[in-house]
């Protein structure tokens, strides 16, 4: 048998993402991870959840290469995330940040969703269908001509997702999707996040969230991954709440809610 075989999966059967024993220091010798392990398999949708300055952004920052492992790997699709495979990495991992604003930058909708697959070398008729598709998948093709600045809010952060669609990401990584959105906004991204056939993760603060979007939580505290399972079961493990501050909202009842497939 071909050794090679044996030890790299083919793309096709390799988990979304996989990360091994990931450890990383910052240059003033801060150590933020500690021997981290994560698979998520396609398809599936996982909150990553944690305290202040659990190390949630630094795992992320790891996912496109933005910062590199001090030790332990990271790969997408079993594609490694390394400085040579870095423009196909970023076309891999698709990451929504909480600041609408960071992503739009062109005078209109249409611009913004066409920047990345033009940039990626896509023209015409297929670009115009890429733009089409990743616009009609958050409710904003009746948007494409207007300026992104004339938006509300949440709107902008449906387009903020749309223009990370359009690259057809493997992985699409979203920072605190529900902040700042009113409850009808907020009821409007989740649907449009259950509906999307892509593999998340989601870092998030906001609890009910994740246990209304992600059938599967794990919990980063201190840079080390203290918890991995099913959100409805961790967020009712008092003992693991109380040690890792997370709080769910006053009266809030994990077992009330009807969890997401
Ligand atoms: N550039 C940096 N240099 C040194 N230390 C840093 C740097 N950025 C972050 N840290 C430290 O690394 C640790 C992890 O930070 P990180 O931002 O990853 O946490 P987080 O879980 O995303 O927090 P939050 O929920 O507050 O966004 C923290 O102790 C933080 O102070």
């Amino acid at each position: 048998m071909d050794p090679v075989s044996t030890t790299t999966p083919p793309a096709s059967f390799a988990p979304s993402l996989e990360v091994s024993g990931l450890a990383y220091a910052y240059p003033d010798g801060h150590q933020a991870l500690f021997g981290v392990d994560l698979s998520i398999e396609r398809g599936e949708r996982v909150a990553l959840l944690g305290p202040n300055g659990a190390g949630k952004t630094t795992l992320v920052l790891h996912l496109n290469g933005i910062l590199e492992a001090g030790a332990g790997s990271v790969a997408v699709a079993g594609l490694p995330v390394a400085k040579e495979n870095l423009a196909e990495i970023r076309r891999k991992v698709g990451i929504v940040f909480q600041d609408p604003d960071d992503q739009l930058f062109m005078p209109t909708v249409r611009e913004d969703v066409a920047f990345g697959p033009a940039a990626a070398g896509l023209r015409g008729a297929e670009l115009t269908e890429r733009v089409t598709e990743a616009l009609e998948r958050v409710g904003m093709a009746g948007f494409a001509d207007r300026p992104p600045h004339h938006l509300s809010f949440g709107q902008r952060r449906r387009v903020a997702v749309a223009t990370v669609l359009a690259m057809r990401p493997e992985i699409l990584v979203l920072d605190e999707p529900s902040s700042n959105l009113d409850p009808a906004s907020r009821r409007e991204l989740a649907d449009i996040l259950r509906s999307l056939d892509v593999t998340v993760l989601m870092v998030t603060h906001d609890l009910p969230y994740a246990l209304e979007l992600c059938p599967r939580s794990v919990v980063l505290s201190g840079g080390v991954l203290v918890a991995d399972g099913g959100t409805q079961e961790l967020l009712c493990d008092e003992e693991l709440m109380r040690s890792h501050r997370l709080e769910l909202p006053f009266g809030f009842d994990p077992r009330s809610v009807s969890l997401p497939v």
